[in-house]
C-alpha cells in the first residue's frame, strides 16, 4: 500500500507537529494528526513535537542534574566507565565515541542509562542490554530527577506509537504488545564549544543514524544538530523553545521496508558556548522480530531486509560505535 511512498525528498525544513490531539477521542482526528506524522516520516525522518505533555521544569531539573554530572572531576566521572559495564551504561568520554567511522572521535561527553522500575528501582535482566545502571556518587537527587524525566519520556514514547500506527494504516494498537518492555536509552550529552582551527573530523557527533524505533532529543538553545537532505544539504534542526524533536531510527527503518526515513544527522557545536542535549532512543521489545510491515511491501517493493530480533541489531551497532575506544 506504500510501496511507492518512497520519495527522495530535498526538505529544507523540519516539520513541526502539535500533540495536542494525540489521544483525542474522535479516531478522524487522531488520523488527521497521524497524516502529517506520516509525511513528515516519509519526507524527512524528523519532526519537532509541541504539547509534547513533559513539563518545563521537569526537563529544568534533569538538565541541572546534568551540569552537575559533567561539573564532577574527570576521576569520579571515569569511575562509571560505559566499557566497564557489560551493558552500555554509564560515562563516555571526550572523543571516546566515534559515531562516523570516518572521522576521528566525536567531541562530547555522554552518561547512558536505561530502564528501572520508578517505585522500586528494580531492573530488568531479559539479557542482552537491559540490567544494571550505574549511578554517581555525591550528587543528591541525580538519580531521581533522571529517572524522572526517563519516564515521562517513555510515557510520550507510549503515546507516539499508536499514531506511527495510524500513519501506516495499520492496527492502531499494532505496536502495543511489542513495546511492552521497549528497549530505551537515554543519553546526557554535553558538547564543549569547539573554537579555533578546527579538525573537520571532530565533530560533536559525526553523521550517523540512530539504531532504534525513534529518538526523542530534547536540546538546549545551543543550534548544533544539523539534517541532511537529499541533495547533501545540511539543514540545521534549530532549537525551538517547548519542543522536542523526533527522529525515525534503524529499526523503524527497516520494519516499513524503508517507507519511514532514518535520516542521517550530526552536532557540530561552533557556537563558543557549551551545549546540553538529552536524547532517549526508543526501540522495540528485544526479543521482537523486525519483519517488514506488510502495509509497506508489493511486488514492486518485496522485503529488503534479513530479519532480525530489534535486540540483536542495536547490540550490534553499539558494539560498533564503542568498539573504537575499547581499552
Ligand atoms: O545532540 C544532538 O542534538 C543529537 C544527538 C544524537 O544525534 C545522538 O545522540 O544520536
Ligand atoms: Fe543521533
Amino acid at each position: 500500500m506504500f510501496g511507492n511512498y518512497r520519495t527522495n525528498s530535498t526538505f529544507e525544513e523540519i516539520p513541526i507537529i502539535d500533540l495536542k490531539d494525540a489521544t483525542n477521542p474522535d479516531l478522524e482526528v487522531r488520523k488527521a494528526l497521524a497524516a502529517l506524522i506520516r509525511d513528515a516520516c516519509i519526507n524527512v525522518g524528523f519532526f519537532y513535537v509541541s504539547n509534547h505533555g513533559i513539563p518545563e521544569p521537569k526537563i529544568e531539573q534533569t538538565l541541572d542534574a546534568a551540569k552537575r554530572f559533567f561539573a564532577l572531576p574527570l576521576a569520579a566521572k571515569e569511575e562509571l566507565d560505559i566499557h566497564k559495564s557489560p551493558n552500555f551504561k554509564g560515562y563516555t568520554g571526550l572523543l571516546d565515541e566515534n559515531t562516523n567511522p570516518e572521522n576521528r572521535g566525536d567531541f562530547h561527553e555522554g552518561f547512558d542509562l536505561g530502564w528501572e522500575d520508578p517505585i522500586t528501582s528494580a531492573v530488568r535482566d531479559e539479557g542482552g542490554l537491559d540490567g544494571k545502571n550505574v549511578w554517581p556518587e555525591g550528587l543528591p537527587g541525580f538519580r531521581v530527577q533522571v529517572m524522572d524525566y526517563y519516564h515521562s519520556v517513555i510515557a510520550l514514547g507510549r503515546r507516539l506509537f499508536p499514531l506511527f500506527a495510524l500513519a501506516l494504516n495499520i492496527d492502531e494498537h499494532f505496536f502495543d504488545d511489542k513495546t511492552t518492555k521497549p528497549a530505551a536509552i537515554m543519553r546526557l550529552l554535553y558538547y564543549p564549544p569547539q573554537t579555533g582551527p578546527v579538525d573537520d573530523r571532530i565533530q560533536g557527533i559525526g553523521a550517523h543514524t540512530d539504531y532504534e524505533c525513534f529518538t526523542i532529543l530534547w536540546q538546549d538553545k545551543v543550534q548544533a544538530l544539523q539534517v541532511l537532505n537529499a541533495n547533501g544539504k545540511w539543514v540545521n534542526a534549530v532549537p525551538i523553545p517547548g519542543t522536542l524533536v523526533i527522529n525515525i531510527g534503524d529499526q523503524l527503518a527497516r520494519w516499513t521496508n524503508d517507507v519511514f526515513r532514518s535520516t542521517v544527522h550530526r552536532a557540530v557545536n561552533r557556537s563558543g558556548v557549551e551545549r546540553y542535549s538529552i536524547p532517549l532512543f526508543f526501540g522495540s521489545n528485544y526479543d521482537v522480530r523486525l519483519e517488514a510491515i506488510p502495509s509497506c511491501c508489493s511486488e514492486e517493493f518485496p522485503p529488503k531486509y534479513p530479519v532480525v530480533t530489534a535486540g540483536e541489531y542495536v547490540k550490534s551497532r553499539l558494539e560498533e560505535t564503542y568498539g573504537h575506544s575499547k581499552k
